[in-house]
């Protein structure tokens, strides 16, 4: 998979050469390419904002810049990549989302920073390319950066080879399947007993059927304590007699 993200903080992303992302960048899974904005701008100051018309706080990125790094980065006629804007007021990025992602060639993140940016950089990108504006929960943050980290990195652990064991994958919390609508219950390694608290037994039985009902339980348990908006979709046909009993 091929990643270019555009940002005018291109120091945010050394985080993408270390851990797993950092593997997978050098056994060739991953290639991530950061570019900074500001090569696209032709004054003095290289500028990238300028004030909102219509009046109000703060700056706006101006299209300018924007248009010429899309351009640069994904030339007219050429192959069309997807185009991902983090912003608090694009449609929620889920696991799904990671998913769906996951399985694209070449995505393109734009890292908006101030106000936003002018919008008709996206209604202008839309002509030739997907684009997905998408918002991480409903908080705002000072840039899309930190937002483009998080699914590069929600989606690069779910590229084969990324992740050492693939089966993690289908046991995450909201992957789709048995977990989807699920939280991913406690998890505990040795020692057995630490600081008077020991392993539930079930864990230590070796019987894997037990196990597991009780790790259904257990997701189950924490999905309705955290999130009763997620175990309510959950399917009632799905739900055994036990699970309704949670
Ligand atoms: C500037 O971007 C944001 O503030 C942002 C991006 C994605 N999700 C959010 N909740 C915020």
């Amino acid at each position: 998979m091929k990643l270019d993200i555009v940002t005018i903080f291109p120091e945010y992303f050394a985080p993408l050469d270390v851990s797993l992302l950092g593997k997978a960048r050098r056994a060739g899974l991953l290639d991530v390419r950061v570019h900074d904005l500001r090569q696209w701008t032709h004054d003095r100051h290289r500028t990238v904002d300028d004030t909102p018309y219509g009046g109000g706080p703060g700056m706006v990125m101006k299209p300018e810049p924007w248009g010429e790094a899309l351009d640069a980065i994904a030339p007219p006629g050429g192959p069309v990549p997807r185009l991902i804007v983090p912003t608090p007021s694009g449609r929620p990025f889920t696991q799904a989302t990671a998913v769906e992602l996951a399985e694209e060639d070449w995505l393109v993140f734009a890292c908006g920073r101030y106000e936003g940016i002018d919008a008709r950089v996206v209604d202008e990108a839309r002509t030739r390319m997907p684009v997905d504006e998408v918002s991480l929960g409903d908080f705002v943050l000072a840039g899309g950066e930190v937002a483009v980290l998080a699914i590069v990195e929600a989606v690069g652990r779910l590229l084969p080879g990324v992740l050492g064991n693939a089966d993690s994958v289908a046991d995450d919390s909201f992957a789709p399947g048995a977990m989807e609508s699920l939280l991913e219950g406690p998890v505990y390694t040795k020692p057995p007993v630490w600081r008077g608290r020991a392993v539930p037994e079930i864990l230590l039985s070796g019987n894997h059927g037990a196990i597991a009902r009780w790790r259904r339980d257990q997701a189950l348990r924490r999905t309705v304590r955290n999130r009763p908006e997620l175990a309510a979709r959950l399917d009632p046909a799905t739900l055994d007699a036990q699970d309704r009993r949670v």
